[in-house]
């Protein structure tokens, strides 16, 4: 149920129809890729006999044996010992035998589950922790959260990446509209994919971009998260508008009363392709470069770094993103920005180096003896027996490497340097991968995809808050004061938004 296109009967359904100029132009172009892997449905995760490679199947086969050889008639067996059977009566024997076989099928299914989950690995835990983060409402998320500084700023930052890449380049403000532009054509409506959509946190956002969108299609491993954002979107129709109320005109074109047709589908779309997704295909899914048809923008915000666990996730998910996109189309999206992660690393390791240097040189000259030491100093060199490794953060976050970093703070090769980020309220210790922004941007370019945009989140506030349009959005989503007032995301909020920068890029 997870997976399934729960949308279908909602209003205004995309109508495949409507791009058949588009298919048409496709089809001399190899149209359909992956056929193979459409067996697997589009409605979900895969099943556990489904599953690709890195799951072991005669793991599981031997869990299950494991809970077959514990089967029922095993059992009495063991409760026949002399003496003890004959204290028990016959419905009292029976009771402790079914609850002892109830205990060893209980062990048998934790084993088959802990065996899935080991193949499945770093994918399960991120789906796991994204599933497991609760869904506490806006008004809570405006009002009660330590860190709603930090949650306006980002999401003015998402709006802002919306705002300024959504539109066409020949997009005619207020053209949606009068449903012309000044040529007089249609004005064309944008086909958004967001990867990684979680909750459906953006659908508000992209409600109100400059350029009407048609069809915006979500994509996310974690199931739970894909159930709240159909939720959130049919909560949506049942508004009307689509808009929350209150939300004003002034943004990059007006206000909408027209809601886009939306898809979620439950997907992992750095393991696998996602153009065994019908809807996908219908828009079009073509890896050649010059593929004309796809999505008008692919939308990846806080989640591409789970891709660079290892080099095959990272080229799956540009491969992903590639050949949905039409040619001209957007790719935008948040990440973490190595260049912080690679000053502290270096900041730390120097650190590192200098401790060291210290230690050798008590070794030559020894500590005096136990007795004769301060408290302190006694701590201090039992500390130094564990392996230190780079971590830094502040009171809403934390940064930590569980292993040994680069000197330089450049990470090579640029895959699966793991870390765990901690964030006040919104993510717990979660694996996430550094994204070595010059490596990421030169294999973008292996699939078509020319960097148009990069900016850190701070220099994206001093660039944009004075904007006619951005200014007065930061004021209504709470990230400063009405009337150009004070800023409302503390000092430690704005170190912890420092921590990402914002992209796009253009599929060339
Ligand atoms: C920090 S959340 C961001 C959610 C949303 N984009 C937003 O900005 O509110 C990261 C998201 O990445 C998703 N994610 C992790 N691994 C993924 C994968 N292999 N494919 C697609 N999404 C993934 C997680 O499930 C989670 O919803």
């Amino acid at each position: 149920m997870a997976g399934k296109d729960a949308t279908e009967a909602l209003p205004q359904p995309f109508d495949a129809k409507q791009l058949e100029p588009a298919k048409k132009r496709k089809h001399s172009q190899s149209p359909v890729r992956n056929s193979s892997k459409r067996r697997q449905g589009e409605s979900g995760l895969p099943s556990i006999d489904e599953l690709p490679q890195p799951f072991d199947a005669k793991k599981l086969e031997s869990a299950k044996k494991h809970q077959r050889s514990r089967s029922p008639s095993d059992a009495p067996r063991r409760l026949k010992r002399p003496g003890r059977g004959a204290r028990f009566s016959q419905a009292e024997s029976s009771s402790i035998r079914q609850r002892h076989e109830q205990r060893e099928r209980d062990a048998a299914d934790q084993a088959a589950t802990q065996a899935v989950l080991e193949q499945r690995g770093i994918n399960d835990v991120v789906r796991q922790h994204y599933n497991a983060v609760p869904e506490r409402g806006r008004d809570w998320r405006k009002t009660d959260s330590r860190i709603k500084g930090l949650r306006s700023f980002n999401n003015w930052v998402k709006s802002t990446l919306i705002q300024k890449f959504s539109p066409d380049e020949d997009h005619t403000p207020g053209a949606h509209e009068r449903g012309r532009d000044m040529a007089g054509a249609r004005d064309h409506e944008l086909l958004v994919l967001d990867i990684g959509c979680g909750k459906g946190g953006d659908l508000g956002k992209w409600q109100q971009a400059p350029q009407k969108v048609q069809l915006y299609v979500g994509l996310d491993p974690a199931d739970v998260s894909i159930d709240q954002a159909k939720e959130r979107y049919r909560s949506m129709t049942h508004r009307g508008s689509g808009g929350r109320g209150g939300r004003g005109g002034g943004h990059r074109g007006g206000r909408h009363q027209h809601l886009f047709d939306a898809r979620f589908f439950v997907k992992d779309c750095y393991g696998e392709s996602i153009g065994d997704i019908d809807v996908v295909r219908q828009v079009g899914f073509d890896p050649s470069p010059m593929g004309r048809s796809g999505f008008d923008i692919v939308s990846m915000m806080f989640c591409m770094h789970y891709a660079f666990e290892s080099e095959a996730k990272a080229r799956t998910m540009l491969q992903n993103v590639s050949s949905s996109l039409k040619k001209g189309g957007r790719f935008i999206g948040c990440i973490p920005n190595s260049d912080v992660i690679g000053e502290r690393v270096i900041k730390f390791n120097e650190w590192l180096a200098k401790e060291k240097e210290r230690e050798s040189i008590e070794k030559k000259d020894p500590p005096p003896p136990k007795e004769e030491r301060e408290e302190g100093e006694e701590a201090e060199e039992e500390e130094g027996e564990v392996e230190k490794t780079a971590e830094w953060g502040n009171d809403l976050y934390r940064v930590r490497f569980p292993g040994k970093t680069p000197e330089d703070g450049i990470f090579r090769p640029p895959f699966g340097w793991k870390y765990s980020f901690f964030l006040d309220e919104a993510v717990e210790e979660v694996p996430e991968y550094v994204v070595p922004w010059p490596a990421f941007r030169a294999i973008a370019e292996d699939y078509n995809l020319e960097l148009q945009y990069h900016q850190k989140f701070d220099e994206i506030w001093e660039a944009e808050k004075d904007d006619s349009v951005l200014g007065p959005l930061s004021e209504r989503m709470g990230v400063r004061e009405r009337g150009r007032g004070s800023l409302l995301v503390t000092p430690e909020e704005m170190e912890v938004a420092s921590f990402y920068l914002a992209f796009c890029f253009y599929k060339v």
